[in-house]
């Protein structure tokens, strides 16, 4: 099932030897996964104009297989920055150093396939069950040519298994309007779509963020044990674990404004600070001890100035500490890799705060051995997965997009009841129309109200519901998972049948009730009409949603858009009549084709009984020469709004990939 690949594949240039940072030849137990060094990273610095900030600090280290990394630093210390740049997700600045995978150069387009990156803010879809969304996860990540679908449903049982989710199978992730699974179990949820992969570097972002110190210590320990399982490097960046987790991990990087002040295993940190002056007091949590250390004080002057020296002092005393460092935390790194995978992590300090953190780690480690079972030790770490084909993403994402809809109630009650509330009232406003001269005006007014309802009542849910799947589609498109093509017309395939759904309702309605000239022709022309100008609806949200990134500011330009083109179609103001400056703009307007195409329709061919001496229209052809709505035939005007819908189409599609691609920075 997970033939070997191909390594040279995915690295560039001629692939180095592994070797640690010893300078020994790696042995698979100890394998280098990724090796950094002398990493900077510098952004513009917004106070000073022309001055850079240098965020980290000529930071370097490994990453083996089968270890997991916490990188632990008070807020703003660099933390997310370091895991970015090791990830290949670092945007905008100048990264400058090393990033060597496996010894070799990084290459964009496959590594962000075989590492996993695991986001503080867990974006999914509320609606689908947990399984749902690991099946869904596997089916679009893992090739078909690859695995079968039981061999997909196996992988999804086995990460539900791992990851102790039995529970919450059927249970929806939820979100602030749906109660859902737990903040932890959505976090392992969000592990779990990482893992179906099979990774071969996992990188966590605050993963015990926002959980309370059970479930944080739940899912550090399962984390470690499937890494060490796995053989996956893992480094997370975490703020104050509690002692029990701290000791969780093999190794730890400890940042200060940017500055590595310790990294080595664990379980010698607490000696390593105590041999440069700064012992751990007995009982106190290590991990509270070296964040007090290593943080700012800004309540004075003074104490700011005092903890800046101190902060400068640790990360010379180990950058100096250094040449010997490296080798000790090689050699100890190798120890500490032959615990990998077992249950004890390794201790060369004789402390007793030490003796301390050995116990908690030994009583830590039992509990995780009596907790964790371990994926299916059948399957191999998978290297490279080549993609679906296109048909195959597209099915996918359109499967999970029905169900996410058809689970939507509420807004799918809401437009239901919008379409019959709306139909009901514009009917009986203008209720069995007769064919007098004021009837002229209330059909007028029912054209351009029908052609309204197809913009504002479309647009605004609708742009809600694909802002929050775009989110989600970035999030999932930077693991490389599908096409941006397979999501939008994704998109195209749902809301256009949804929105037709409703607006048939609310059409046949107001078609009956005001009782316009009934005709079958009549009737389903107007539907023509009526369903061009919510095909081209749809496609000017899918614009606004990709072109505009923030989604405040798409919510303020969509309906301003639309406004100008309701005061430009055709009812307030006669086309001849606009100021030549502003007369283009119905050329590019909607608004005007629907209405015109829905006069054209009503009024062809219609009589009036004008009362004697009464100014009045006395055929429908007067009327539409009147409003000048004949300047195109029936037909011209839905093909002139196909072809706007078309032009919106491809300039969204274009925008999205614009706004989907990553810009990051690779070293
Ligand atoms: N692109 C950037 N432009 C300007 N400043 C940046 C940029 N990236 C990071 N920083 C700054 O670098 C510092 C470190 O940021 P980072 O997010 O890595 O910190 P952190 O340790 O993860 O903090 P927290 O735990 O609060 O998330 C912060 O002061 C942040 O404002």
């Amino acid at each position: 099932m997970s033939a070997a690949f191909d390594e040279e594949a995915i690295t560039e240039g001629v692939k180095a030897p592994l070797m640690n940072s010893s300078g020994a030849t790696g042995t698979p137990s100890t394998e280098v996964i990724l090796q950094w060094d002398n990493l900077e990273y510098e952004v513009k610095n917004a106070a000073e104009k022309g001055s850079t900030r240098t965020i980290l600090h000529q930071i370097a280290g490994e990453a083996r297989a089968g270890e997991t990394i916490a990188i632990i630093g008070s807020s703003g210390a660099g933390k997310t920055t370091l895991l970015n740049a090791l990830s290949g997700r670092i945007v905008g600045g100048k990264l400058s150093g090393s990033i060597l995978y496996r010894g070799a150069k990084r290459h964009p387009g496959t590594f962000k396939r075989i590492n996993a990156y695991v986001q503080q803010d867990d974006l999914m879809h509320p609606l689908l069950t947990v399984e749902e969304t690991l099946s869904y996860a596997s089916r679009l990540r893992l090739p078909n040519s690859r695995y079968s679908a039981a061999e997909k449903a196996e992988r999804v049982n086995s990460v539900i298994r791992n990851l102790r989710l039995e529970a919450a199978r059927n249970t929806k992730i939820g979100d602030a309007a749906t109660r859902g699974v737990s903040g932890g179990e959505r976090k392992r949820v969000s592990i779990g779509t990482e893992l179906l992969t099979d990774p071969r570097l996992l990188f966590l972002d605050e993963p015990t963020s926002g959980l309370d110190s059970n479930s944080s210590e739940l899912v550090v320990e399962l984390v470690k044990s499937i890494s060490a399982e796995r053989g996956i490097a893992t480094l997370m960046t975490i703020h104050q674990p509690n002692a029990r987790i701290f000791n969780t991990f093999d190794k730890v990087i400890l940042l200060s404004q940017g500055r590595t002040v310790y990294f080595g295993p664990t379980s010698d940190a607490i000696g390593y600070f105590a041999s440069i002056g700064y012992q751990c007091p007995m009982h106190e949590n290590p991990a509270d001890f070296f964040i007090d250390l290593m943080t700012l004080d800004y309540r004075s002057d003074e104490t700011l100035a005092r903890s800046k020296e101190q902060v400068k002092e640790l990360a010379d005393k180990f950058a100096q500490h250094s040449p010997e460092t490296e080798k000790t935390v090689s050699e100890l790194g190798d120890e500490s890799n032959k615990d990998v995978g077992s249950s004890s992590s390794s201790s060369s300090s004789s402390t007793d705060d030490n003796d301390d953190s050995k116990n908690d780690s030994s009583h830590n480690n039992h509990r995780r051995s009596k907790r964790i079972s371990i994926f299916n030790k059948s399957s191999t770490p998978t290297l490279d997965m080549p993609r679906n084909n296109w048909l195959s993403e597209y099915s996918t994402l359109a499967r999970r997009d029905w169900l996410n809809i058809l689970r939507n109630v509420p807004f799918l009650m809401g437009q239901l009841i919008q379409a019959i509330f709306m139909s009901l009232l514009i009917g009986f406003m203008f209720f069995y129309l007769k064919h007098d001269a004021l009837s002229i005006q209330n059909r007028l007014g029912v054209m351009f109200i029908v052609i309204v309802n197809a913009t504002f009542p479309i647009l605004m849910p609708m742009l809600t519901l694909y802002y929050k799947e775009r989110d989600i589609m970035i999030r999932e498109r930077s693991s490389a998972t599908y096409r941006v093509s397979a999501f939008y017309v994704s998109k195209v395939t749902t809301l256009l049948p949804i929105a037709y759904v409703s607006n048939l309702v609310f059409f046949t309605g107001v078609y009956f009730i005001s009782h316009l000239v009934f005709d079958a022709g009549k009737y389903f022309i107007g539907l023509a009409t009526f369903f061009s100008m919510i095909a081209v609806t749809i496609s000017y949200l899918l614009l606004i949603g990709s072109a505009i990134k923030s989604v405040e500011v798409g919510f303020i330009v969509a309906p301003v858009i639309v406004t100008i083109q309701l005061l430009f179609g055709g009812l307030f103001s006669v086309p001849g009549t606009i100021t030549p400056v502003l007369r283009w703009i119905r050329w590019v307007n909607p608004i005007q084709y629907g209405f015109s195409s829905l006069a054209l329709n009503e009024f062809r061919g219609l009589t009036f009984d004008c009362d004697s001496g009464q100014q009045c229209y006395q055929t429908g052809e007067d009327v539409i020469n009147a409003y000048s709505v004949g300047r195109f035939t029936i037909w011209q005007n839905i093909l002139l709004l196909l072809m706007l819908g078309a032009v919106d189409a491809i300039l969204g599609y274009i925008c999205l990939r614009w706004v989907a691609k990553p810009r990051y920075i690779w070293l």
